[in-house]
């Protein structure tokens, strides 16, 4: 488990920039984690406080209850071997081929030629490289060379694998196939994987859960299928309506939508379902228990991993009382529901 602990980070200089403002964070073993944010936000240097390589003004970073703001430069090297980490320009020795960049932190660490060969051959399998052990880095794809990056980060069987924006230098298949990588290793290696994005399509593909930062700041954290579902704050909401659209289609918008009920006008209510609750026979039940008629304008099914999450823009007809008490019955629904506003009855 990764805790921080009310993370500060302020660069110094002439003018000093408040990098990250009171960060608490848990990461649970085995998780995917994504932080987004914009450009600037901190995300660069948040990550690079889990594994010291930036040492936090103040605060804690607590991994499987070992305090690294505590220990000593060898102390740290020796706990660094539990964190790897991947970059968004991967980082790698243009000298040495990609068999030699896997076994490079193996070297460092005094492992022998025997273990070595080894690994690398078994790393090369795992990131699907086994047939370009001899190629120099010049010769691969950004997509082939973000798969060294990752077998190297893994050669030293790493519990935490940090990304640093591993995908933003990709296309969006490249992008796709990595992520698969990343989840196939997460999912057979059980390796907790911190993903630093300024993407929210990467945090869709991959996470569990996802927090936002803003100039320093975490706004918002959660389960990437209830953020998707029922984002709370501005920077969040901008990022999920940066994948999905959550404003009214034109065509409704153009039915001329009113704030207050009248006896000539029907309710508009958009239903967010996800998961289970996606086959719920919502609008059957509401028809059969209040009578009205419903009439669906709009509905859209995606999915987050395998969970299913989606929203039905819909009408409620009848007297203005039928309305607001079918409202209140889909209120007591494990479901999310708001009511968008009025339109004119003979739509
Ligand atoms: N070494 C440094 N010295 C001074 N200021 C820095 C340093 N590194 C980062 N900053 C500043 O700290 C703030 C956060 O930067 P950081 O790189 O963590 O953001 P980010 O969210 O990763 O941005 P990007 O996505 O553009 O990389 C910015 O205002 C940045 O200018």
């Amino acid at each position: 488990m990764i805790t921080l602990k009310n993370i500060t980070k302020t660069y110094g200089g002439s003018a000093q920039v408040q990098a990250l403002k009171g960060i608490n964070l848990t990461i649970e073993d085995g998780e995917i984690f994504g932080i987004i944010g914009k450009s600037g936000a901190g995300k660069s240097t948040l990550v690079r406080c889990i594994n010291m390589l930036e040492k936090p003004t103040s605060g804690q970073v607590i991994i499987d209850d070992k305090d690294l703001t505590k220990m000593s430069e060898s102390q740290l090297r020796a706990e660094r071997k539990n964190i790897g980490m991947i970059f968004q320009h991967f980082n790698l020795l243009s000298s040495r081929t990609v068999a030699e960049n896997i076994a490079f932190p193996l070297e460092l660490i005094g492992a022998s030629k025997d273990v070595i060969e080894k690994k690398v051959a078994s790393l090369l399998d795992l990131v699907g490289l086994s047939d370009r052990a001899g190629n120099y880095p010049s010769q691969l794809s950004g997509g082939q060379k973000q798969r060294v990056g990752i077998a190297r980060a893994l050669a030293s069987d790493p519990k935490i694998l940090l990304c640093d924006e591993a995908t933003s230098a990709l296309d969006p298949q490249t992008t796709k196939s990595i992520l698969e990588l990343l989840q196939d290793i997460n999912k057979r290696l059980g390796i907790t994987i911190v993903v630093i994005t300024h993407e929210m399509a990467v945090v869709k593909e991959i996470c569990h859960r996802v927090a936002v930062i803003e100039s320093g700041v975490i706004k918002e954290m959660g389960r990437v299928v209830d953020i998707f579902t029922n984002p709370q704050s501005q920077t969040m909401k901008d990022f999920v309506t940066s994948i999905i659209n959550m404003e009214l289609p034109a065509g409704i918008k153009n039915l001329g939508v009113t704030n207050q009920p009248a006896p000539d006008r029907n309710m508009l209510v958009r239903l967010r379902f996800k998961g289970a609750a996606t086959n719920d026979p919502v609008v059957a039940d509401v028809v059969r228990k209040f009578n009205v008629e419903v009439s669906v304008l709009y509905g859209n099914i995606d999915y987050i991993q395998d969970e299913p999450f989606g929203y039905l823009i819909v009408v409620i007809m009848g007297d203005m009382e039928t309305q607001a008490k079918a409202f209140s019955y889909i209120k007591t629904l494990p479901i999310g529901s708001e009511v968008l506003g009025y339109v004119p009855r003979n739509n």
